[in-house]
């Protein structure tokens, strides 16, 4: 799960060959999600590229035809954040041009084993121009709220009228994302 990306929602429907993922508290990923926005329910189906760490073997299958990625590093593992670049890279050359890009940076719980900053997630995210937060598969921290936004921007797509107001994800998520306490800082 973490250093990979989950996709939610592919456009066929047809699921790549599904991995176990852990069962913390809350899933992140591994399960089909109903998410209900504006009194509309939005079905994601999820997958996660769990234990397929080397990146570049990867069927492609995993993320090509997903209209939303969550990409999670584990912020108490710096390898896992490091070999985010080379994810968005990947997806970038592979998956949908328009695809939702999502950079969580899990296990947020776990704060005297923090390894990444919130402020290096967070310039990563505006480097590369994705909505980011911290989560926490244990206590549930913007676990919904993940889900929920890219339901909402998937939504906001799908039936975009003239009039509407546009939905910006990124300041959604800046608006709505709990920050972990001030003593999981390094
Ligand atoms: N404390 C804490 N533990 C977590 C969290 N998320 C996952 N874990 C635990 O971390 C361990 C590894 O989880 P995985 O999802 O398998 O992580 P992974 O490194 O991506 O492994 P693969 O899925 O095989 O790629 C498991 O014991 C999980 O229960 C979290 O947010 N907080």
């Amino acid at each position: 799960m973490t250093g990979t990306p989950g996709a939610a929602a592919t456009r066929n429907g047809e699921a790549p060959e599904r991995s176990p993922s852990c069962s913390p508290s809350y899933d992140l990923m591994g399960k089909n999600k109903v998410v209900t926005v504006d009194g509309m329910r939005v079905k994601l189906q999820i997958w996660d590229t769990a234990g397929q760490e080397r990146f570049r073997s990867v069927t492609h299958a995993y993320y090509r035809d997903a209209q939303a990625l969550l990409l999670l590093y584990d912020i108490t593992n710096k390898s896992s954040f490091d070999n985010i670049r080379a994810w968005l890279t990947e997806i970038h050359e592979y998956a949908q041009r328009d695809v939702v890009i999502m950079l969580l940076g899990n296990k947020a719980d776990v704060s005297s084993e923090r390894m990444i900053r919130s402020e290096d997630g967070e310039m990563l995210a505006r480097e590369y121009g994705v909505p980011f937060m911290e989560t926490s598969a244990k206590t549930g921290m913007n676990v919904e709220l993940a889900f929920l936004a890219i339901a909402k921007e998937l939504k906001y797509r799908a039936g975009r009228q003239a009039n509407e107001p546009s939905f910006q994800i990124r300041d959604y998520v800046e608006s709505q994302k709990k920050r972990p306490s001030c003593c999981s800082f390094l």
